[in-house]
């Protein structure tokens, strides 16, 4: 049973729980010890009230009686107390625990996320925060309890008759030898299942996430498939839970109702023969619960309790994770009047395969620059180490004159507004979700951006205006509506650099000209850099720099780049054609 039993990571399970641990540990000994103290104290009053009761003396007997009152009282006043204490314990730590995970989400570097799945996380999140649950409220709760009500009754059976004590050891500890024999198999089936439900969350928050792709594509059935094979798997792994559960349960049973059955056959020749009162038999068997409860259950919570640690182990696997640090050790490259410069920037995501080689390029003080290049050139890459999402493997970078390790990543973040692609609404109102873009917005300085950004009428004419709820991602708007609420989100920052990437599907003529009007007056003095999907947008940057292998292979305005004739011109030819089409 203690086989594969690891302390250290039961006691980093415990210490989840933080400032509760202490009120969690008194009060789950509080309440064992009540329930334990007031059931062996039951079984001397027992054998009290039958002693009193076969030999016809009074004064015993109502001894008992009061004793009885007395006990179940106390039982009464001091358990729900101790229930609700130990309750608040366990529902505080668990608060604090998912705020915890909640907030070192938050803290964890872009590269963790990229790499782990949503499902994922958010299995860790529900699943395994609820198997640490069951850890503090049922399992541990059942084990303290398992130990202390047993070996106080074994004590106290001792006490009245030895002999008849030894029996029932004897087989309660042939159902803890058989208990031990399943707890190696029930753990790594419990193993199994806790890992395909992982899984299962994977796909669930795929198949909500892609719902619209699976239709359009036709692959419901598909995704169906391999859910139900997952599906399949947690009902097979839990089959074989149940089987090897039952086959316990039952062997178990069975060895307990021996005991009883054993205590009062042999009890009842002992009471006859006079070695021993009938109370004394009545008091073993009353403590014969408690006895069983040790030897058949003990093995079980443990078991189970060893489920719980892998779950702690993966929320470990979380909080233990390197945060963001602070800020990039990458130096600057010494030219004090320019936005942006950067001077042999590299980088790679896996280490291997370099997606930035040598990347030069300044940008002067409010200038429009625009990045452009084939797909996977590392457009998106060179924003997301301005934004401080990665760390440059090497090279040198300024900002606004300072080297980069001048910035905590809070204060670089300061220093920009970002458009993405893909504007992201958080669950809530579209007030809410502009007034994201600065803390303390008031509902004047959120109309006035979003009429900057040409929002304003749209969301006039809504029922509830800037209290329409947008829906999950902003799914109650139109792709061009969501796009201007990020460009009004972006005035309300009024950083000195926007970071802009174009969204790459098409929007109607009319729309594309409100946002392309709002991101002009967003432009307006401030340092751009955009990514840009369709050079019709950028033809007025003031430099656009082609990159293409993750290096600038070109830089010039729009004119110039196409008399060069290289790849900016191919890019502009084939977009052409492409507009004739
Ligand atoms: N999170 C990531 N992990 C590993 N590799 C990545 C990651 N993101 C991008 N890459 C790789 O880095 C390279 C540059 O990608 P990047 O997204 O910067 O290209 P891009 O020019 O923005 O492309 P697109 O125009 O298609 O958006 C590509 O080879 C891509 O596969």
């Amino acid at each position: 049973m203690f086989k594969n039993w690891n302390f250290p990571e039961f006691f980093r399970m415990m210490s989840l729980m933080q400032r509760q641990l202490w009120n969690y540990l008194i009060t789950l000994f509080l309440i064992a010890g009540i329930y334990s103290a007031h059931m062996i104290l039951l079984a001397f009053i027992n054998e009290r009230l039958l002693n009193g009761a076969i030999s016809g003396d009074k004064e015993l007997l109502t001894s008992a009686i009061v004793l009885t009152c007395v006990v179940l009282a106390l039982a009464c006043i001091t358990s729900p107390l101790a229930m609700y204490l130990f309750d608040l314990a366990v529902h505080r730590a668990l608060t604090h625990l998912k705020l915890r995970l909640f907030k070192k989400i938050q803290e964890l570097p872009v590269s963790y996320l990229e790499k782990r799945h949503s499902g994922d996380l958010i299995s860790t999140i529900t699943n395994d925060v609820n198997s640490v649950e069951q850890a503090y409220r049922y399992y541990l709760y059942l084990l303290v309890e398992a130990f202390i009500y047993g070996t106080g009754s074994t004590i106290a059976m001792f006490v009245l008759d030895w002999r008849l004590s030894m029996l029932m050891v004897v087989l309660g500890i042939a159902s803890a030898y058989v208990t031990t024999k399943y707890a190696g198999p029930l753990r790594e089936i419990g193993d199994k299942v806790q890992a395909t439900m992982s899984d299962m969350t994977v796909q669930w928050v795929d198949m909500v996430g892609g719902f619209r792709l699976l239709k359009v594509f036709k692959i419901s059935g598909f995704v169906l498939e391999r859910f139900g094979q997952k599906n399949e798997a947690i009902v097979a792994h839990n089959i074989e839970k149940i089987r090897l559960d039952s086959q316990l349960k039952g062997i178990n049973y069975l060895l307990s109702i021996f005991s009883l059955i054993g205590v009062f056959v042999v009890g009842s020749f002992m009471a006859a023969s006079g070695q021993i009162d009938f109370g004394t038999v009545m008091g073993i068997v009353t403590l014969q619960n408690g006895v069983a409860f040790l030897f058949l259950n003990f093995g079980n919570f443990f078991t189970n309790l060893q489920g719980s640690l892998a779950g702690s182990k993966r929320i470990y696997d979380i909080l233990d994770a390197e945060s963001e640090p602070e800020r990039y050790n990458i130096p600057g490259t010494g030219d004090g009047d320019e936005a942006i410069a950067l001077r042999g920037l590299d980088f790679s995501y896996d280490g291997r395969k370099k997606a930035l080689q040598g990347l030069t390029f300044d940008i002067h003080p409010d200038q429009m620059a625009a990045l452009v290049g084939p797909s996977g050139s590392g457009k998106s890459t060179v924003i997301k180490l301005l934004l401080g999402f990665y760390e440059p493997t090497g090279g040198n970078l300024s900002i606004n004159g300072r080297p980069l390790s001048a910035y905590k990543l809070e204060e670089l973040r300061d220093q920009i507004a970002y458009v993405p692609q893909e504007a992201f609404l958080f669950e809530g109102t579209i007030e809410e979700n502009i007034a994201q873009g600065r803390l303390g917005a008031t509902h004047d300085d959120v109309v006035r951006v979003a009429k900057l950004a040409n929002a304003h009428e749209f969301i006039s004419d809504m029922s509830e205006g800037y209290a329409t709820r947008v829906g999950e991602r902003g799914i109650r708007l139109s792709g061009g509506q969501r796009q201007r609420i990020a460009i009004a989100r972006a005035f309300l920052r009024d950083a000195p650099i926007l970071l802009l990437d174009e969204a790459t599907s098409a929007l109607d003529s009319a729309s594309e000209q409100l946002i392309q009007e709002a991101l002009q007056t967003l432009m307006k003095g401030r340092t751009t850099v955009a990514i840009a999907h369709r050079l019709k947008t950028i033809e007025h940057a003031d430099v656009i720099f082609v990159v293409e292998n993750g290096k600038i292979v070109e830089k010039g305005t729009h004119q110039e780049l196409l008399k060069q004739e290289g790849v900016y011109n191919r890019l502009h030819n084939m977009q052409f054609a492409e507009s004739l089409t």
